[in-house]
C-alpha cells in the first residue's frame, strides 16, 4: 500500500482515481501546522499540496519514504525543488490544468479595472448612485502589454484579441513566427512599458523576474497604465507599485497574487484604485478537478509503472527526442550495472561518449540512466534518475560527457568508461535497427551480446577447446547457456567470453571454471532489471 497525504483543500472528484485505487490509501489533512507536517511526513510515499503549503527542506528532511510531491497547480515555488532532488524525491506538477481558469480571471480583472467594477459595487451597495466617479475606460483598441508567453500569457492574448486589443508580447522563447501565428507583435520589456495601457504579468516567481516591475520599470510605463498580476506576488515591487498609484503613474492595478500570502499589505490592500483577490486563478470547480485528476493519475503512473510526465526535477525533452532515446534506456541502466561489477569498487571517475546519431540528442536523461545504473550497486534503491547527477558529485566521482556527431562503426554508438586509479573498465552499447540494444564492447574487447539478467564475464587465452571446457562445467553444475560470445585481441592471444544463462552461478562454478586450463578469472554478473518507462 502507498500513502498519499493531501495536505490542502484538493478536490475529491479529481483525487477519484486515487481514493478507488487498491494499492493506494489517501488521508486528506488541510491545514497541517508545518511542526505537524514534519511529524507525519515520514509515514508517506506521496505528498499532494496546492499553493498554501511551503514544502521546505527542514520538512523534507524526514520525507524518507516519499518518492513525489505533487503541485495541484502550476507554480512550484511553495516547494524546495533542490531539497527534493537531493532526496531523490520527484516534484510534478499539473501544468496546463489550470491554464483556462487563470486566463479567465485576468480577463475579469481586466475588465474590472476598465470599469472599476468592484469598487462601483461597494458604493452602490451602499446606496450610493455615483455614476460620473466611475467612468470607465474601453478595451476596444487599447494596447495589452502581456510579460510572459507561456500558457496563461497565450491564452490572456487570445482572449484579449476578441476584445479587439493589440497585443504586444514578451518572453524569451516568443519567436516572430509564433507571434505572428498568434497575430501579435513580439516586443521588449521597455517596448511595453512605452506603448501598453494594460499590462498583465504570466511569468512565473524566479530570480530573474521577482522585482521585474519595479520603480525604475514604473517610470517608462504610459501614464495612467493599468497593471495586472495574477501569476505571482514578488514579480510587482509592491512598495514601488503604492507610490506609482499615488501618484497617478498608474491607474489601477488587480492583483490576485501578492508578496506574502495571505497579505497584510494594508496600503495596497486597501488603497482606492486596487483591486484584490485571494489567490484564484485556480480556484474554479474545473481546475480543481482537472488539476486534481491530473496529479492523481501521474502519481499512480509513477508508482506502478515508473511512468514520469510532469516532473520538474528531470530533465524535460521533447517527444521526438524521448522517441530516440527510448531504445537505449533499458541498455544504458545495464551498462552501469554492468560496468560497475567489472570494475568491482566505486569509481572516481565517470566517462560516457556519444557518437552518431546518438550525439545529436539531448541524451541528459540517458546520461543520468547509465549513471543511476553505476550508483545503485553501492547506493540501492535510493538511486534515481532525480538525483543521480547529485549523488555522483557528493560521492566525490567526477564524470565528463562528450559527443562526436560522426559515427563510430554503428549509426549510434555510446560508451561509458569507469575508473578507479589505474584501473578502467569500459562498456559500448548499439540499438541494431529491427534486432534491439547490443552490448558491442566490453573493456575494448569487439563483442555482440543481447542483456540477460544473469550473465558470466570469462578472461581466458585464445586457445582450442576453451568453448567446451566452460560449456561442459557449466553442464556440470545444471546451468543451461543461453548465448555465448567470445572476443579476442588476436589469435591465440587475450580473450573474453560473454554468456548469458538461465540461472544464478555461486562461487562453486567460478571456482571450478577458474580451475580451468587456460581461464584466468571468471566473474558472475547479474542485472536488476529495474528499469522506468517514460511517456
Ligand atoms: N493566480 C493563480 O492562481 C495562478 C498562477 N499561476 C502562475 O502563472 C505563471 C504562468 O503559468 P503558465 O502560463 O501556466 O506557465 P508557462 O510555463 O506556460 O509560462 C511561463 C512563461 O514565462 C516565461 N518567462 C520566464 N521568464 C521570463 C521573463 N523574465 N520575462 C518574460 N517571460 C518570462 C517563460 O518563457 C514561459 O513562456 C505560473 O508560473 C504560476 O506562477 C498559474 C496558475 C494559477
Ligand atoms: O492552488 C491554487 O489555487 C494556486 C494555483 C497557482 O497559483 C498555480 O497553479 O500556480
Amino acid at each position: 500500500m502507498y500513502k498519499v497525504l493531501v495536505a490542502e483543500a484538493i478536490s475529491d472528484t479529481g483525487l477519484k482515481a486515487l481514493y478507488d485505487h487498491p494499492n493506494f490509501t489517501v488521508d486528506k489533512i488541510p491545514g497541517l501546522t508545518p511542526e505537524d507536517l514534519k511529524k507525519l511526513i515520514p509515514e508517506y510515499d506521496a505528498l499532494i499540496v496546492r499553493s498554501a503549503t511551503q514544502v521546505t527542506e527542514d520538512i523534507l528532511e524526514n520525507a524518507n519514504r516519499m518518492r513525489v510531491v505533487a503541485r495541484a497547480g502550476v507554480g512550484v515555488d511553495n516547494i524546495d525543488v533542490n531539497a527534493a532532488t537531493k532526496k531523490g524525491i520527484i516534484v510534478i506538477n499539473a501544468p496546463g490544468a489550470n491554464t483556462i481558469s487563470a486566463a479567465e480571471l485576468t480577463m475579469a480583472m481586466m475588465l474590472s479595472l476598465a470599469r472599476s467594477i468592484p469598487q462601483a459595487h461597494a458604493s452602490t451597495s451602499e446606496g450610493k448612485w455615483e455614476r460620473s466617479k466611475f467612468k470607465g475606460v474601453e478595451l476596444y483598441e487599447k494596447t495589452l502589454g502581456v510579460v510572459g508567453m507561456g500558457k496563461i500569457g497565450t491564452g490572456v492574448a487570445k482572449r484579449a484579441k476578441s476584445f479587439g486589443m493589440n497585443i504586444l508580447g514578451y518572453d524569451p522563447y516568443l519567436t516572430e513566427e509564433r507571434a505572428d501565428q498568434l497575430g501579435i507583435t513580439k516586443a521588449t520589456l521597455d517596448e511595453i512599458a512605452r506603448k501598453a495601457d494594460f499590462i498583465t504579468i504570466h511569468t512565473p516567481l524566479i530570480k530573474e523576474t521577482r522585482g521585474i516591475i519595479n520603480d525604475e520599470y514604473f517610470a517608462k510605463t504610459k501614464q495612467g497604465v493599468r497593471i495586472i498580476n495574477c501569476a505571482r506576488g514578488g514579480i510587482i515591487d509592491e512598495a514601488a507599485l503604492v507610490r506609482a498609484l499615488n501618484s497617478g503613474q498608474v491607474a489601477g492595478a488587480a492583483l490576485d497574487v501578492f508578496e506574502t500570502e495571505p497579505s497584510t499589505n494594508f496600503e495596497l490592500l486597501s488603497h482606492p484604485n486596487v483591486i484584490v483577490t485571494p489567490h484564484l486563478g485556480a480556484s474554479t470547480v474545473e481546475a480543481q478537478e482537472k488539476v486534481a485528476n491530473e496529479v492523481s493519475e501521474e502519481i499512480i503512473d509513477i508508482f506502478e509503472t515508473q511512468s514520469i510526465r510532469h516532473a520538474v526535477n528531470m530533465p524535460q525533452i521533447s517527444g521526438e527526442t524521448h522517441k530516440k532515446l527510448q531504445p537505449y534506456i533499458t541498455v544504458g541502466e545495464q551498462m552501469g550495472e554492468l560496468a560497475i561489477q567489472l570494475l568491482k569498487e566505486a569509481p572516481d571517475r565517470v566517462e560516457i561518449n556519444y557518437f552518431g546519431e546518438l550525439a545529436k540528442e539531448d541524451t541528459d536523461l540517458l546520461t543520468r540512466t547509465m549513471v543511476k545504473g553505476v550508483l545503485s550497486h553501492h547506493l540501492g534503491e535510493s538511486v534515481n534518475l532525480i538525483n543521480a547527477h547529485h549523488l555522483l558529485k557528493d560521492q566525490g566521482v567526477t564524470s565528463n560527457v562528450a559527443k562526436t556527431p560522426k559515427s563510430k562503426g554503428f549509426a549510434s554508438y555510446v560508451e561509458l568508461t569507469l575508473f578507479r586509479g589505474e584501473a578502467k573498465t569500459n562498456i559500448g552499447a548499439t540499438v541494431l535497427n529491427g534486432y534491439g540494444a547490443r552490448i558491442v564492447k566490453i573493456n575494448d574487447y569487439s563483442i555482440d551480446v543481447r542483456p540477460e539478467n544473469f550473465m558470466l564475464y570469462i578472461t581466458h587465452h585464445d586457445i582450442p577447446g576453451m568453448i567446451g571446457r566452460v560449456g561442459t562445467t557449466l553442464g556440470s553444475f545444471d546451468i543451461n547457456i543461453g548465448t555465448m560470445q567470445v572476443g579476442r585481441a588476436g589469435v591465440g592471444g587475450d580473450a573474453i567470453m560473454v554468456l548469458t544463462l538461465d540461472k544464478t552461478a555461486d562461487q562453486d562454478v567460478i571456482n571450478a571454471l577458474t580451475e580451468l586450463p587456460g581461464l584466468d578469472a571468471a566473474q558472475f554478473l547479474e542485472l536488476n532489471g529495474n528499469i522506468p518507462v517514460y511517456n
